[in-house]
C-alpha cells in the first residue's frame, strides 16, 4: 500500500534552490521505487522571505511545517541580508524555526567516506575511519538567553550582551539524546563544556555526570572546547559520541565537517519531543557560489535520507538513498569542494543527473 508523506521545503537562500532540486528528483524517483508517495509543500524562510514578506519566518510557514509529516530545509542568509535589524535576519528566521518547534537535538554525523580522505585537507591516515557523531543543543544557550541586546554603560559607551544560560531540564533531555544515541553507537560519550571557566558549564557537567550511571554501558568522558577543537584536528578517531550545547556545537561541527573533506558533505536532523524533524545540511547560503552550478547537493541528499529514516520511518528508502550517494561518489563524480587533486570537477546539477541514473 501507497504511503502518503506531506513534506514541508523550505529552499531558502543562496545556494539553497539548487541543492533543495536535486534533493526532490531524487525523492520522487526512491519514492515510486519503494511506494511512497510525498506531497511536497514549498515555504519562505530566511532573506527570500523576508523580500516576500517582511518577515524571515512568517507564521504561515511555522504553521506548514506544523502540519507536515517531516521539513526539508537548505539554508538561509546572504550579502543582501547582513544589515537589516537584527529582528529581521534571516539568520533570526531559522533560530525562530527551531523553536517554534522546540527542535531541541541537532544530531550531526561526521563520517568519512573512503572515496573522500583524501579530499580533507588532514591527512588520510588522520581521518581515515572516523565515524563522530555530534550532538548539539539547539534551542537553549547563548543564541537564545536572556538578556540579550545592545546597552549603554553608565559611562555612555555601547555594550553587547548575549547570556549562556541553560536549566537542569534542558541539560538532561539533551543528555538522554546523547547517552541513548551512544549506546547505539561505539558507547563513548565525550561532553564538551568550558567547565573551568563557565558556571552554566559546570552545571552542564555536573547533570552528565548524574545521569552517567543510569546508561553504566556508556563509557562518559568530559573535555573542554578549546581542547576538543584541537582534538577533532590531532585525533579525530577518540571520538564516538560528542554532546555540546548550542554554540560550542555550532563550532565544533563545522571543524568535524573538514574531516570529511568537505562542509558541503555533512547532514544533520533537528529534533524534537514529537512532531515533525527538520532536516538540513550543517553547511549555510554560500552566497559565495550561489547560481553557479558549484554547490555540492550531497549533504542536502543525505539529509533526506536521514528524514526517511527519523522520521519517516523508511529504513530501507534511506539505505537505497545513500547507497546511491556512495554510487556517483565511487563514479568519480565530484563538484569543487570535494575535489582531491587531478579529479574532474562537475556542477551541482551533473551530481543530480549521476544521483537519479544510480537510483534506475
Ligand atoms: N543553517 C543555515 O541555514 C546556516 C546559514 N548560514 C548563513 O549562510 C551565509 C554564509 O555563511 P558562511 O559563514 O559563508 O558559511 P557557509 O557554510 O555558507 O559557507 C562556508 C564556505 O563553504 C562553502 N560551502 C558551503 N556549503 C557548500 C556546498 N554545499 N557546496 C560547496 N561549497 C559549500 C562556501 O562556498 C563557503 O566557501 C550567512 O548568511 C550565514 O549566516 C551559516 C550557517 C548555517
Ligand atoms: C546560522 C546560524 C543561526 C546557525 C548555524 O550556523 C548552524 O546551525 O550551523
Ligand atoms: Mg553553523
Amino acid at each position: 500500500m501507497t504511503q502518503n508523506y506531506r513534506i514541508t521545503l523550505l529552499p531558502g537562500d543562496g545556494i539553497g534552490p539548487e541543492i533543495m532540486a536535486v534533493t526532490v528528483e531524487a525523492l520522487k524517483k526512491l519514492g515510486a521505487q519503494f511506494d511512497l508517495s510525498f506531497e511536497f509543500v514549498t515555504a519562505l524562510i530566511g532573506g527570500s522571505a523576508i523580500d516576500a514578506t517582511g518577515s524571515p519566518l512568517p507564521e504561515a510557514t511555522l504553521e506548514t511545517c506544523r502540519q507536515s509529516d517531516s521539513v526539508l530545509l537548505a539554508a538561509i542568509g546572504g550579502y543582501k541580508w547582513d544589515n537589516v535589524p537584527r529582528a529581521q535576519r534571516p539568520e533570526t528566521g531559522l533560530l525562530g524555526l527551531r523553536s517554534g518547534l522546540q527542535l531541541f537535538a541537532n544530531l550531526r554525523p561526521a563520517t568519512i567516506l573512503p572515496q573522500l580522505a583524501d579530499a580533507s585537507s588532514l591527512k588520510r591516515e588522520v581521518v581515515e575511519g572516523v565515524d563522530i557523531m555530534v550532538v548539539r543543543e539547539l534551542t537553549g544557550g547563548i543564541y537564545f538567553g536572556a538578556p540579550k541586546g545592545l546597552f549603554t554603560t553608565e559611562a555612555g559607551e555601547q555594550r553587547g550582551v548575549n547570556t549562556m544560560g541553560y536549566t537542569v531540564t534542558e541539560i538532561d533531555r539533551i543528555a538522554k539524546v546523547a547517552f541513548e544515541t551512544a549506546q547505539k553507537r561505539q558507547k563513548k560519550l565525550c561532553s564538551v563544556d568550558k567547565a573551568n571557566v563557565l558556571e552554566v558549564s559546570q552545571l552542564w557537567r555536573d547533570r552528565v555526570n548524574a545521569m552517567a550511571p543510569s546508561y553504566s554501558d556508556v563509557e562518559v568522558t568530559h573535555m573542554y572546547v578549546d581542547n576538543a577543537a584541537m582534538q577533532l584536528v590531532r585525533n579525530p578517531k577518540q571520538f564516538d559520541t560528542i554532546v555540546t550545547g548550542n554554540l560550542f556545537g555550532d563550532i565544533l561541527s563545522d571543524i568535524a565537517a573538514m574531516l570529511t573533506g568537505s562542509i558541503g558533505m555533512l547532514p544533520s536532523a533537528s529534533l524534537g519531543a514529537d512532531g515533525p524533524g527538520v532536516y538540513e545540511p550543517v553547511h549555510g547560503s554560500a552566497p559565495d557560489i550561489a547560481g553557479q552550478d558549484k554547490a555540492n547537493p550531497l549533504a542536502q541528499v543525505l539529509s533526506a535520507a536521514m528524514m526517511l529514516r527519523y522520521d519517516l520511518n523508511q529504513p530501507a528508502a534511506a539505505d537505497a538513498l545513500e547507497t546511491a550517494v556512495m554510487q556517483v561518489l565511487d563514479q568519480g563524480y565530484r563538484t569543487g569542494d570535494i575535489a582531491a587533486a587531478g579529479d574532474q570537477i562537475v556542477g551541482c546539477q551533473a551530481i543530480g543527473a549521476a544521483l537519479l541514473k544510480a537510483l534506475d
